[in-house]
């Protein structure tokens, strides 16, 4: 029976097709990627895939803010979770959910954002029965508050929260090792990385976290970010590790490359971290306020 919560454990008592890949790091020569996981055992079928037939995976995207949200549900018991929902775009998210006959358990954050209002308050009140869930570390109100090494689980899937501050002091990264994906907020940006100037920011920390917490992971591991201006919509360790401008540096060049990085602060801040802080319920501007009566 597939069950969806919290673990507060970090024992994996389940293995799968996927963990037995990266364990190893090989795919056996005779593998047949479209051979039927038996029933019972969450696996993947498309190795190193960003998806697969037992996950459903959607990247939305919000043109205003630039921000990412991601739909993940597990196929057969329904059991899905948004990350970094806006709220001016709940409503497309809870028909999506609806229309795809999903189960929103979590409505998730990666952290404390200054540039929108997160759509998990508004979301709980359009899908009765979804919880909202963020960092203990952030200092923000929730109905579910996770700590480093928790994870996070949805019918057969499971995230696994790594710390990952430095863009703010409460900042995770779920790590999806399953289908070998990361969803990284805005500590790691595709070619970038999250400002430090504000939100008890610390390039410093930022650069210990990305490269102990991300950088790490494998080379072929996905990283999908919560924001992206010029376009683009995932990367991977990989890449970031050969060509990220910012985190290929030194720490003393990173640390000066942010100190004068010379961005404006975002147009929404004033409204977004009170709001933010209580999960998106307060202080709201009239329109989105009237959303929640
Ligand atoms: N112009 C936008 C804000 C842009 C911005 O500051 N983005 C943040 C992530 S949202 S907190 C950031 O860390 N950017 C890093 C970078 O290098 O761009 C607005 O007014 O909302
Ligand atoms: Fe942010």
């Amino acid at each position: 029976m597939a069950m969806s919560g919290v673990v507060r454990s970090s024992v994996r008592l389940r293995p799968t097709w996927s963990t037995w890949t990266s364990v190893t790091g090989n795919i056996p020569r005779n593998f047949n990627q479209n051979r039927a996981i038996p029933e019972g055992i969450c696996g993947i079928r498309a190795i190193a895939s960003h998806s697969s037939n037992n996950m459903i995976f959607r990247q939305l995207f919000d043109r205003e803010s630039c921000t990412y949200t991601y739909l993940l549900a597990d196929e057969a018991s329904k059991d899905a979770v948004l990350i970094d929902p806006v709220i001016e775009l709940a409503k497309r998210d809870a028909q999506l959910v609806e229309e795809l006959g999903l189960k929103l358990k979590y409505v998730m954050n990666t952290h404390v954002h200054a540039d929108h209002i997160t759509g998990s308050g508004l979301l709980k009140k359009l899908v009765p029965g979804s919880q909202s869930l963020i960092s203990v570390a952030s200092k923000a109100m929730a109905d579910v508050k996770v700590n480093p090494g928790e994870k996070v689980t949805f019918g057969c899937h499971e995230l696994e929260v790594r710390s990952t501050p430095g863009h703010t002091n409460g900042c995770i990264t779920y790590v999806c090792h399953e289908q070998r994906t990361a969803f990284t907020g805005d500590a790691l940006l595709i070619r970038g990385c999250g400002r430090t100037d504000f939100q008890e920011g610390s390039s410093e920390k930022l650069y210990d976290s990305v490269h102990s917490e991300i950088l790490s992971l494998p080379d072929d591991y996905i990283l999908y970010p919560a924001h992206d201006y010029k376009g683009q919509t995932a990367t991977t360790v990989r890449e970031e590790k050969q060509y990220n401008p910012r985190l290929t540096k030194t720490k003393d060049e990173f640390v000066d490359i942010m100190a004068n990085l010379g961005l404006a602060y975002p147009k929404k801040i004033d409204v977004s971290l009170p709001a933010n802080l209580v999960c998106g319920l307060y202080n709201l501007p009239d329109d989105l306020a009237a959303e929640l009566e």
